[in-house]
């Protein structure tokens, strides 16, 4: 039988972001925590301690759960039944929780994400398992806005893809310069979205 650990050891295996070298053990998880609770100033041996890194590494699995997961294949189930609609699909506020691969901070935010159909549409709740696929790692808000883009365009061959992603960065708000209530914006326009006057008005759509 599999433990938790071999399972995900496996299937981080097919990610595209793994490395060649083993994945930690779940007790070697564990042990990093325990030296950063100690690296804060505080006693892992504590009693309020005592779970935490057990805790923390099971917050990592649903935190970082992107790793085990085949954002392409999220989309390999299209429906043609579609009664010849050939408009723009858009999708507001897809809630985004990611991880900012900087400082391991939380981003936090919304993506929007519209395409055009050629022949065949997908599940909506597919998009937004898609935002949480390359969500759900370390991340830069430009390039997660290129991953989404990239496979709907890749996977879909729509006529065009149009993503925005806004969000706010923790490690700008809580540390370094603590700025709070900047969000950062970032879209990638593809196909006849990315041409006049499409674009704008997709734009437009988007923004709501
Ligand atoms: N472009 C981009 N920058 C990001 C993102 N998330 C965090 N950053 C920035 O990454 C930069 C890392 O800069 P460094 O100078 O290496 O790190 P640092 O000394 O901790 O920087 P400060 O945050 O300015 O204290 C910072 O300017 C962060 O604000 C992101 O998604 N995209
Ligand atoms: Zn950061």
């Amino acid at each position: 039988m599999l433990d938790a650990d071999h399972a995900h050891r496996r299937s981080v295996a097919v990610s595209p972001a793994a490395s060649e070298t083993p994945h930690p053990s779940r007790a070697e998880a564990e042990a990093a925590v325990r030296t950063l609770i100690r690296w804060a100033g505080d006693e892992p041996t504590r009693e309020g301690l005592l779970a935490t890194p057990a805790r923390v590494v099971r917050a990592y699995e649903e935190w970082f759960a992107g790793y085990r997961c085949d954002p392409a294949s999220l989309l390999s189930r299209t429906f043609e039944e579609v009664g010849g609609y050939a408009e723009p699909v858009l999708l507001r506020d897809i809630p985004l929780q990611s991880t900012c691969e900087h400082h391991m901070a939380a981003i936090r935010g919304v993506v929007h994400i519209a395409y055009l159909p050629n022949h065949r549409v997908v599940g909506i709740s597919k998009l937004a398992r898609l935002v949480e696929a390359f969500g759900r790692r370390l991340q830069i808000q430009e390039r997660l806005t290129v991953e989404i883009a990239d496979t709907l365009a890749r996977v879909l061959q729509p006529r065009g893809v149009a993503v925005v992603v806004q969000a706010r960065h923790e490690c700008l708000s809580s540390r370094g310069v603590r700025q709070h209530g900047v969000s950062m914006l970032t879209r990638r326009l593809l196909g006849e979205f990315a041409l006049e006057p499409q674009r704008r008005e997709i734009l437009a759509a988007l923004a709501g």
